[in-house]
């Protein structure tokens, strides 16, 4: 699974006043909206963590986000409490998956995300995830959907055909329900590779695909609503 690039550094024109209409706190309604104002010039960049995403934390306390009328809304990693999320795991790979999954549950724990919100549900294999994710999606229950699966190459093209599928799959899912379908399936060319990737050397994937859904859900639960 590659890892996001960081957006392109934008460069801020100074400004020295802000133009949210008078009534509106940009800090109460939009608690990522910063309402420093920029008095000088400067360039933005978005942070990034060794695995490649720039976390909104990091991203809110470097910038100091604010010109004219511009309003930045991010999702927020501190108010997973209430949060709800389905966890769509594969159990082909199981070895792996298995890992990848520890990694998304402790870091919902360490987030607050209350056990009694999250809810596993597997499936035989990755190229199942997706249907079972719309289902999620649509059932109002759950403010995001994690998918998690391990698909590692074999002999034939079997694997280009299911690493494909579970990723239209989850798309699909994510674009027909309305709610965030989080991917987290690993497509690997060994064992080794996907070993590496679920809590060895390369981190563990479970833990970041769990911080996209918090950060979405949150997104859509607290902005987008
Ligand atoms: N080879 C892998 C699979 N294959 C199984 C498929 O996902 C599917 O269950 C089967 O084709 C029946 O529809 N699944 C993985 O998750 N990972 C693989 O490496
Ligand atoms: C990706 C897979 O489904 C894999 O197990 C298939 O292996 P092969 O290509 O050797 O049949």
């Amino acid at each position: 699974m590659k890892s996001l690039a960081s957006p392109p550094c934008l460069r801020l024109t100074p400004t020295t006043r802000h133009h949210l209409p008078s009534r509106q706190s940009s800090s109460a309604c939009y608690p990522h909206v910063v309402s420093s104002v920029i008095k000088s010039s400067s360039t933005l960049s978005f942070a990034s963590s060794a695995s490649g995403f720039a976390s909104p934390l990091s991203v809110e306390k470097e910038l100091r986000l604010q010109t004219a009328a511009v309003r930045h809304v991010t999702g927020s990693l501190i108010r997973g409490e209430g949060l709800r999320f389905a966890i769509v795991v594969a159990r082909f790979n199981e070895v792996v998956t298995k890992l990848l999954l520890e990694g998304a549950i402790e870091t919902f724990n360490k987030y607050s995300v209350r056990e009694e919100d999250i809810e596993v549900i597997w499936v035989p294999g990755s190229f199942e995830i997706g249907v079972v994710a719309q289902n999620l999606g649509n059932s109002g229950k759950f403010h995001a959907v994690l998918c998690i699966g391990a698909v590692i190459r074999g002999d034939t093209t079997h694997y280009d055909a299911v690493a494909n599928s579970a990723a239209s799959g989850v798309l699909s899912a994510a674009i027909n329900s309305g709610v965030p379908c989080i991917f987290g399936v690993l497509t690997c060319e060994d064992m080794d590779q996907a070993l590496n990737r679920s809590g060895g050397k390369a981190g563990n994937k479970g833990a970041e695909t769990a911080l996209t859904a918090l950060e979405m859900a949150s997104l859509f639960e607290h902005h987008l609503k």
